[in-house]
């Protein structure tokens, strides 16, 4: 169910534009992240989206739909909504928190108990938590359980505001990828709303940057905005490392991988190597490198090789290709299958030439 902005305004009262003429369009099935520095206007777009605010122009569509036309309270219940510090009930369980949403959606009370704890196992909390009150969970379970409730609305859309701010940076990756795994089993419109450009480039199919003002600065992929920021303000938001933490979101299939010289674990290497040899055993699998010219007295073994660099995983991200080369001591990163066994290898200029002649726009979406 995509969504869609055009030209929406939203003036408070006082004479703040807090959303400034934003148009932009949430594709069905991606998370779209809002992204931007503080009073920026991210939280008042979200909560367009279910008329918890207003828009004072401009036009909101849900599902090609003009929002104006539907019920409020019916939108609302409709659309799963995930705040920060997860906004539980405290003096209701585990269980009844995320049960509360489909009582209100009519179910009868054993189907809406047994859904919740569904949901509680799908968001990975362990069935035993289920009796326990939210001030006797951690910062990251409870937001698990604002996710669980969230996904109890049943709905196409979900809208998340800084749903993970308020954990530390180890659980709420934790609580990243938990998302990202879900999301590839549900499908779900999400509209995601942070501060943290890592957090957004991490989870976003699409990145929406706004500025104070409300202004939306760049819509696009995580790699188009870390590629070609369109101006100084997206750029210095995105980050000055840019170019290197754009190599993670570049898709591996590019990467060429040549072969590569090896040499088995208790053979008898070839005298006069002018090369590195890749040292493997009898499964293939990668145990470090023979350097030229050196002197092996009897079969090949492991006090014979220079320890190897990092492996690279074909089809991975293109930043692991670039590590291997570069931690090489034969300055060939190692390539590896979904097994484990060597299968060649890439240099760093390779990675660099994949990366410069990468097309616009191939990179998260390609
Ligand atoms: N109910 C309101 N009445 C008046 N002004 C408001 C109201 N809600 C928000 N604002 C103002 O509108 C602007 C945008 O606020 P909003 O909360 O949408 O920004 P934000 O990007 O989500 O900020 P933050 O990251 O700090 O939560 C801010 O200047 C804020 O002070």
């Amino acid at each position: 169910m995509g969504i869609e902005y055009r030209g929406v305004t939203k003036r408070y009262p006082g004479g703040i534009t807090a959303v400034d003429e934003l148009s932009l369009t949430v594709e069905d099935g991606t998370i779209t992240v809002l992204v931007g520095p503080s009073g920026c206007g991210k939280t008042t777009s979200l909560r367009m989206i279910n008329r918890m605010v207003e828009p004072t122009d401009g036009t909101i569509l849900l599902d090609g739909k003009d929002i104006r036309d539907a019920d409020p309270a019916l939108l609302r219940r409709g659309i799963g909504y995930v705040i920060q510090h997860a906004g539980l009930f405290p003096h209701r369980t585990v269980l009844n928190n995320v049960a509360t949403v489909p009582l209100l959606a009519g179910w009868d009370r054993g189907r809406a108990r047994k859904r919740a704890a569904e949901l509680l196992e799908t968001v990975g909390l362990p069935a035993e938590l289920a009796k326990r009150y939210p001030a006797q969970l951690s910062g990251g379970q409870q937001q698990r359980v604002g996710v669980a409730r969230a996904l109890a609305a049943d709905s196409p859309v979900l809208l998340m505001d800084e749903p993970f701010s308020a954990v530390d940076p180890v659980v709420r990756e934790g609580l990243q990828d938990e998302l990202l795994r879900l999301q590839s089993q549900l499908g779900k419109t999400i509209v995601f709303v942070t501060h943290d450009i890592d957090e957004a480039i991490r989870l976003g199919d699409n990145v929406a940057v706004l500025r104070v003002g409300g202004k939306l600065a760049q819509y696009g992929t995580p790699s188009q905005l870390l590629r070609h920021p369109v101006d100084d303000f997206v750029a210095s938001f995105v980050g000055k490392d840019r170019g290197y933490r754009g190599l993670s979101f570049l898709p591996g299939s590019a990467v060429p991988v040549a072969e590569v010289a090896t040499v088995t674990l208790g053979s008898t290497p070839p005298a006069g190597r002018s090369r590195w040899l890749l040292a493997v055993n009898e499964a293939g699998e990668p145990r470090g490198w023979l350097p030229p010219d050196s002197t092996v007295g009897g079969p090949l073994a492991e006090p014979d090789l220079v320890a190897g660099g990092s492996l690279y995983q074909r089809g991975a991200p293109v930043r692991g290709a670039l590590d291997a080369a570069l931690s090489s001591p034969a300055s060939l990163g190692v390539v590896v299958d979904e097994a484990g066994r060597a299968i060649g290898a890439v240099t760093a200029r390779q990675v660099l030439d994949v990366i410069e002649n990468h097309p616009e726009g191939v990179g998260s979406d390609g």
